[in-house]
């Protein structure tokens, strides 16, 4: 998709333990043929090499940073505090609190340094939404969304004539029976 081969996007998290949720987002890159790195980079454990990361990272060519964690999760705010890139949040669910905990400690930014925050283990959806920023500049790739969206809408038509059939035996359009 692009002549640059290194990473266009960072996928960082707070520890290994996100990767079950977070690789959805690789996933997704995966499925554009999106260059990524994935690292573990947290603010409490390990902050000079996650201020390192974030101030280094467009210098290396990155063009996104997804940025997942869970429970008091600093990661991605911190990130956009020391990087001139868009910076993703992804809500890590843990054990307790449901994952309420993750969405409010990234959603709520203070003025000034913008996280874009999906929903609680949305990293499909991160991942989607990188795309579309590397896109934003990249006809061919903008393209393929276009294509994966006609394609979603395909299968949602289809889920509607199935469920109609199933319901009914009609395939009026609509809410009708
Ligand atoms: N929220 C953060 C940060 C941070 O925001 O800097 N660093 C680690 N963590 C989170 O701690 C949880 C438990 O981590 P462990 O499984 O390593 O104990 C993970 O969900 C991680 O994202």
């Amino acid at each position: 998709m692009t002549s640059n081969t290194g990473p266009l996007v960072g996928i960082a998290m707070g520890s290994d333990s996100d990767w079950s949720v977070m690789e959805a987002a690789a996933q997704a890159l995966d499925e554009f043929e999106v260059p990524y790195e994935v690292n573990v980079l947290s603010a409490h454990r390990m902050p000079r090499e996650m201020i390192g990361y974030g101030e280094q990272a467009h210098q290396r060519g990155l063009k996104a940073i997804i940025a997942g964690a869970g429970g008091a999760a600093h990661l991605p705010g911190m990130l956009a505090s020391v990087t001139p890139l868009p910076v993703i949040g992804v809500p890590v669910p843990l054990r307790y609190l449901d994952g309420m905990d993750s969405l409010l400690s990234i959603v709520q930014m203070p003025a000034g340094v913008p996280v874009a925050t999906v929903s609680v283990a949305g990293a499909r959806n991160a991942g989607l939404l990188a795309v579309r920023m590397i896109a934003a500049f990249d006809p061919e790739l903008t393209e393929r969304m276009t294509e994966f969206q006609a394609e979603l809408n395909t299968q949602a038509t289809e889920k509607g004539r199935k469920l109609r059939a199933k319901v009914a035996g009609s395939s009026s359009f609509g809410f009708s029976k």
